[in-house]
């Protein structure tokens, strides 16, 4: 590894920090993370509760400054980022070729696979994930771009049913990703601006399950999410209606009196073996997962959405699981003969 006299200097002081920090000189080296995120990001993520046990733990975090080459910067044991743009993924791509020591979490083009709402769930679609605990799907969907000449035509030959979820397709950063709507008929299809995709809805009892994973772990929160549309609903109304962010932090039904049929978590070793396979197939170690379960059943789920780097700042405990998480990358650098134990 080639370390600018700036790096090394950072080293340095890193390290006597640490040591001031922990008392015991050399005990259990640093880590140093560095971290690209918005402003709303850092604000929601490094919470002083994070960053006191961190370096507890001795994790020291480090704001990159995208304005100066990230190898002066450091040295960084892990970069974490949620920034998009050209010039940052290629900052970034050169950095692991001159550091590929460095863990990058995650590799851009496996965020980028996520921006789009119909290339994001087609590994869950892939997986075709059932065992006894349950089984585990997307819903049905289609993707309407500016170039189909009617909306009507698409849906109906692809025979989708009623009502339909309509979501912008790619994610630009900016806030119309997240303006949804719900089509009763399929005339007013005609109203929304493609491209989108088109998802049929699928009644889930108006909760929703929101899975964190951090690498191997997860994490389970209710939300509450849409309500179900009843046959006589549907009969009687028509149009495309917007719906506001439903499911968001502020949605949360963990101390809610639900019908317990509804608000059975998904079984455990379910999720285990959908996130396991999802960290591999996306290459992704930091994500959320929508999931909800098919209203009238016990175990099918339906995920209907992936975000990159969501709001773990709202997770419950997410101190202690993402410190966990960031020293196993200190195990992995300095255990290098895992299986020689004598
Ligand atoms: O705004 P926050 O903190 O609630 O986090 C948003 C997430 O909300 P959640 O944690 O699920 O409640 C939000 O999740 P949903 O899409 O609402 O399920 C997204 O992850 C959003 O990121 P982006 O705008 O899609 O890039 C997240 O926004 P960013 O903070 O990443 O901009
Ligand atoms: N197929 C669906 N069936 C039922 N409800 C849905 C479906 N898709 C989305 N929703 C509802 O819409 C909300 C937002 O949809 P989502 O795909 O998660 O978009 P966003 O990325 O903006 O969070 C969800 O939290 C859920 O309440
Ligand atoms: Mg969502
Ligand atoms: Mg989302």
């Amino acid at each position: 590894m080639k370390l600018t006299d700036e790096a090394m200097r950072n080293k340095d002081s890193i390290g006597d920090q640490h040591e001031a920090d922990c008392g015991e000189a050399g005990a259990t080296p640093p880590i140093v993370v560095g971290y690209a995120l918005t402003p709303k990001k850092i604000t929601s993520f490094m919470q002083p509760k994070l960053e006191n046990l961190a370096r507890s733990k001795g994790i020291t975090f480090v704001a990159i400054d995208q304005n100066r080459p990230l190898s002066d910067q450091g040295p960084f044991d892990v970069v974490m980022h949620k920034l998009r743009g050209t010039e940052w993924y290629q900052a970034l791509e050169d950095f692991r070729q001159d550091h590929p020591e460095v863990t990058i979490l995650d590799p851009p083009e496996s965020i980028e696979h996520l921006r789009n709402r119909e290339s994001m769930l087609q590994d869950v679609d892939d997986m075709k994930l059932s065992d006894s605990c349950g089984v585990v799907g997307v819903p049905r969907q289609l993707v309407v771009t500016a170039d189909d000449s009617s909306v009507f035509d698409v849906v109906t030959k692809a025979g989708l049913n009623l009502p339909l979820v309509a979501k912008p397709l790619v994610a630009d950063g900016s806030q119309k990703f997240h303006e949804l709507s719900l089509a009763y008929d399929q005339n007013s299809l005609c109203e929304l601006e493609p491209p989108l995709v088109l998802q049929e809805f699928v009644n889930h009892g108006g909760i929703l399950f929101k899975v964190y994973v951090v690498g191997e772990a997860i994490k389970v929160v209710r939300r509450y999410s849409l309500p179900n549309v009843t046959k006589s609903e549907l009969s009687k109304i028509s149009g495309v209606f917007r719906f506001p962010r439903v499911s968001c932090a502020a949605a949360s039904a963990e101390d809610a009196d639900l019908d317990p049929e509804v608000a059975e978590l998904p079984p455990q070793p379910l999720l285990e073996r959908l996130a396991k396979e999802l960290r591999r197939r996306l290459g992704l170690q930091l994500f959320n997962l929508d999931i909800i379960r098919e209203y009238g059943t016990r175990d099918r789920f339906y995920v209907i959405d992936i975000n990159y780097f969501p709001g773990y700042g709202k997770m419950p405990d997410y101190e202690l699981i993402f410190t966990d998480f960031l020293l196993s990358f200190r195990r992995i650098k300095h255990n290098k003969f895992p299986h020689n134990i004598n």
